[in-house]
């Protein structure tokens, strides 16, 4: 990936377009503060919350440091706040095989209420496709507040959460009991090493999750602003093993109305072992005087009803959640591991172009992905692969017909590929194609994105 991703210019196709409205499409540079002070506040207005305060905006412009920022201004208001909005920055997705994919994370996109429905934020998103392309990236990534926003872009729901409300009267513990034992974190910034630690390695055993930068963990733990209400009502609790190892961790807050029993709500536990997750969950369900735990961002397939007696305790609502644009087939299939053996011609069409193509995928057993592009694509590093590959590999029998947007919603695990027939998304080529797609793409732990960026 390019490690200069601030420095190429604004996307002159966009910059053209925008032009044409009289707007003036800019990237920030990371030193001018006042740009990114004013680009903060739009963000904010954008996302209809209140104005920031000036620890928020130190705290963001900090943060912006370590992203493409970009804005659209209208000279004709003769005002620093820019009209629209965006931020993007490379990041690693984890991938099925315990890999990661280069990505480029898009967010903050937001166009003012004054400057809505004049094609801002198509080309916005559009800049940002051929700025990932530029980064190296072979998929695009970012999570939305509308689930009708992306899909024109080519992007697809490609991980879904869950939010869990649990009755806690009829919690009923039924799994195994932990080994090792739950104890609060009494020193938050002691924690913080061990906390990142964690992280990373719940990332790396899980599909979907997009690294993660260091001011995330701080905010988790209630560092960020130490004496802000939100942090004041955060506890945290940590999973150590027999040995005295943590492998788990959890920050939480109880909400009590009046005098009744509070509500556990929590949206951040990350464990790096089944048993933390498990010996976590237990401790969130068995604290007293509560009527009711809430986690949000959850997996679709948590393990949880199977360690209650009463399933029924457990309330579930599944949404979209991590949005995926493949960009690059080639880089993108051959960096997941596969159910393998099995090969497929995928036809993609891509009405933006980027993905347009047949591709060959040939896994080995161990579930090793090798892709050709056969129609000689720009790719100039398959192209040169498909010449020398053994022909073997060009007369796959099977095959799919689909959109860049079906592939990405296979691309995790999140959706089969008969499914996604059934809804005419996906047309297999040759008969018996469907169930070669179904196995060679299942995963045995569906794809979760446990933060939102
Ligand atoms: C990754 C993220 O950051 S998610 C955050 C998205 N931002 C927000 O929700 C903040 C509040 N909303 C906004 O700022 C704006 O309304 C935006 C960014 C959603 C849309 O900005 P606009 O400049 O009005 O969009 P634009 O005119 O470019 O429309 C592009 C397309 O999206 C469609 N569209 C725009 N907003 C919506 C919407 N809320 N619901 C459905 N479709 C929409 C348009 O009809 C248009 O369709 P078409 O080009 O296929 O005909």
């Amino acid at each position: 990936m390019s490690s200069d991703f601030r420095a190429f210019p604004a996307d002159p196709a966009t910059a053209a377009r925008l032009g044409r409205l009289g707007l003036d499409y800019r990237v920030l540079s990371p030193d001018d503060h006042e740009a990114l002070t004013a680009w903060s506040q739009a963000e904010h207005r954008g996302f209809h919350h209140p104005r920031p305060t000036p620890e928020t905006l130190e705290r963001e412009g900090a943060l912006l440091q370590d992203r493409r920022v970009q804005g659209v201004y209208d000279p004709g208001l003769g005002d620093a706040i820019p009209v629209a909005t965006v931020a993007s920055w490379p990041t690693g997705l984890s991938v099925p095989g315990g890999r990661s994919v280069d990505g480029w994370a898009v967010a903050a996109v937001t166009v003012a209420p004054t400057h809505r429905r004049r094609g801002i934020a198509r080309a916005m998103m559009q800049a940002e496709l051929a700025n990932a392309v530029t980064a190296g990236a072979a998929v695009a990534v970012l999570t939305a507040t509308e689930a009708t926003l992306y899909g024109r872009y080519g992007y697809a729901p490609a991980a879904r959460a869950a939010t869990l409300e649990i009755d806690r009267r009829r919690v009923e513990w039924a799994g195994a009991e932990a080994p090792g034992r739950v104890r609060f974190v009494t020193d938050a910034a002691g924690f913080r090493r061990t906390a990142g630690q964690i992280v990373r390695r719940q990332v790396a055993r899980t599909p979907g999750e997009i690294d993660r930068w260091p001011a995330l963990v701080d905010r988790v733990l209630g560092l960020e602003d130490p004496a802000g209400e939100p942090a004041r009502a955060t506890r945290v609790a940590r999973y150590d093993d027999e040995r005295g190892q943590a492998h788990g961790f959890v920050s939480y807050r109880i909400a009590r109305d009046g005098m009744g029993a509070g509500v556990l709500e929590f949206d951040f536990l990350a464990a790096a072992s089944d048993e933390a997750e498990a010996a976590l969950w237990r401790f969130l369900l068995e604290q007293d005087f509560v009527s009711t735990v809430r986690a949000r961002l959850r997996s679709i397939d948590e393990p949880l009803r199977w360690l209650l007696a009463d399933q029924r305790a457990i309330t579930t609502t599944i949404g979209d959640h991590l949005w995926l644009r493949i960009l690059d087939p080639v880089a993108a299939l051959e960096a997941r591991r596969y159910e393998g053996p099995g090969s497929l011609v995928l036809e993609l069409d891509d009405p933006l172009g980027h993905a347009a193509g047949r591709y060959a995928l040939e896994v080995s057993a161990r579930g090793v992905a090798e892709v050709q592009r056969l129609d000689g694509g720009a790719d100039a590093s398959s192209t040169t692969r498909a010449a020398t590959a053994p022909t073997r590999r060009s007369k796959p029998a099977h095959g799919l017909r689909l959109g860049v947007d079906a592939l990405a919603a296979m691309y995790l695990g999140d959706a089969r590929a008969s499914l996604l027939a059934r809804a005419g998304r996906v047309e297999e080529t040759g008969p018996g194609s469907l169930a070669v797609a179904d196995r060679l793409f299942a995963t045995n732990r569906a794809p979760r994105l446990s933060i939102w960026f």
